[in-house]
């Protein structure tokens, strides 16, 4: 089996004597891209902070391609990691030309081979033939591109980019996670990501972690994450799961909005939107409380008999108003039950 580009084993971080990281485990393979996804403050920052080698690990350890670099005895240095590094002040180098800036760390390359190496990175970020331009005449989408340009300059063994598009606007952000990941993948990148936005980790990620205060809930691709979340937290945080109460019954499960086959284990009905039909029967009178015209449907939020709401998204072709009662149904072919 070949040896992770990284790999953390029960890594603990603490800022004083309060651990904000603890017993974090995961690999990423060579030329895969992770993602560290969770709510503000949940610690996928210090994470990326403790891997770059600014942060001291408290315990377990930090390995690059096989070698320890951090461990409770202490790190190789930042510098010494052979990392890109992209965090979330991206300041480029005012007076330095966008060849001066993307060259700045390559070493051992001079002459025709540096410029070829800036060319190359350029083009990369689609702003080839730029290198004359100073940071100041970019836009800050484009200056982004710069950043990461410097930052794949070096061929890093490793990239770690903290909340890439945090400053750009949501429409722009799904776009440009997907022209990332194709950057990195046409460049063969290994990169760790940090983001707080579930659609942005989607569209870019091979390998999802998702935190929770300062623990890992849960790491795998995007369809086992949506399909099998591990817990409560993560069926809610990711694709808007509502969650329903069960009562075991023969061959299935009954439910406030109806029985369903299957088997499992846990005490919760994991519903997708997609998965609450809406229309003139059903099990349950619903109320629609809250709607939202999202382009190819509209997503419901109602409110069931015992207080419990869920989501629903219907086409837009038949609407629903605010407040009216209505039938939901349940449309599960294979329940997934979460525990807690
Ligand atoms: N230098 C520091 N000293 C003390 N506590 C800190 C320090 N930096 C962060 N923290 C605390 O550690 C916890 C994790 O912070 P961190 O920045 O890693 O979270 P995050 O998930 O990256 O959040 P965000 O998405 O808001 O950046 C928070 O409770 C934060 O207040």
């Amino acid at each position: 089996m070949s040896v992770a580009r990284l790999r953390l084993d029960s890594v603990s971080v603490a800022y004083g004597d309060k651990a904000v990281v603890r017993d974090v485990s995961f690999s990423v393979a060579d030329g895969d891209i992770a993602c560290l996804l969770g709510p503000s403050g949940c610690g996928k920052t210090t994470l990326l902070r403790a891997i770059a080698g600014f942060e001291p690990v408290v315990a377990g350890s930090i390995a690059l391609s096989g070698a320890v670099v951090s461990n409770a005895q202490g790190g190789l240095p930042p510098e010494r990691r052979q990392l890109g590094i992209v965090f979330q002040d991206y300041a480029l180098f005012p007076h330095l030309d966008l060849a001066g800036n993307v060259g700045y760390g390559v070493r051992g390359l001079d002459g025709q081979a540096l410029r070829r190496r800036i060319a190359e990175c350029l083009e990369l970020v689609g702003l080839a033939g730029l290198e004359g331009r100073y940071p100041h005449e970019l836009s800050g989408g484009q200056q982004q591109r710069v950043a990461l340009a410097r930052a794949i300059a070096p061929k890093p063994s490793l990239l770690l980019i903290d909340e890439p598009f945090s400053n750009l606007d949501t429409a722009l952000r799904e776009h440009l996670a997907h022209e990332l990941r194709q950057i990195l993948k046409a460049g063969g990148v290994t990169a760790v990501l940090v983001t707080h936005d579930q659609q942005e980790a989607f569209a870019m990620a091979d390998a999802i972690g998702v935190m929770d205060q300062g623990v890992m809930l849960q790491w795998g691709d995007a369809d086992a994450l949506y399909h099998h979340p591990a817990n409560r937290f993560v069926a809610e945080f990711i694709g808007q799961g509502s969650l329903l109460p069960v009562t075991r019954e023969e061959g299935g499960f009954s439910t406030e909005l109806g029985r369903c086959t299957g088997a499992g284990q846990g005490r919760w009905l994991l519903l997708r939107p997609n998965q609450v039909g809406l229309g003139g029967s059903g099990e349950a009178e619903a109320v629609v409380e809250h709607k939202v015209f999202r382009g190819l449907d509209i997503l419901y939020t109602l409110r069931l008999p015992s207080g419990q709401s869920v989501l629903s998204a219907a086409p837009n072709d038949v609407q629903y108003a605010v407040g009216q009662r209505l039938y939901a149904s349940l449309r599960v072919r294979e329940p997934v039950l979460v525990e807690e």
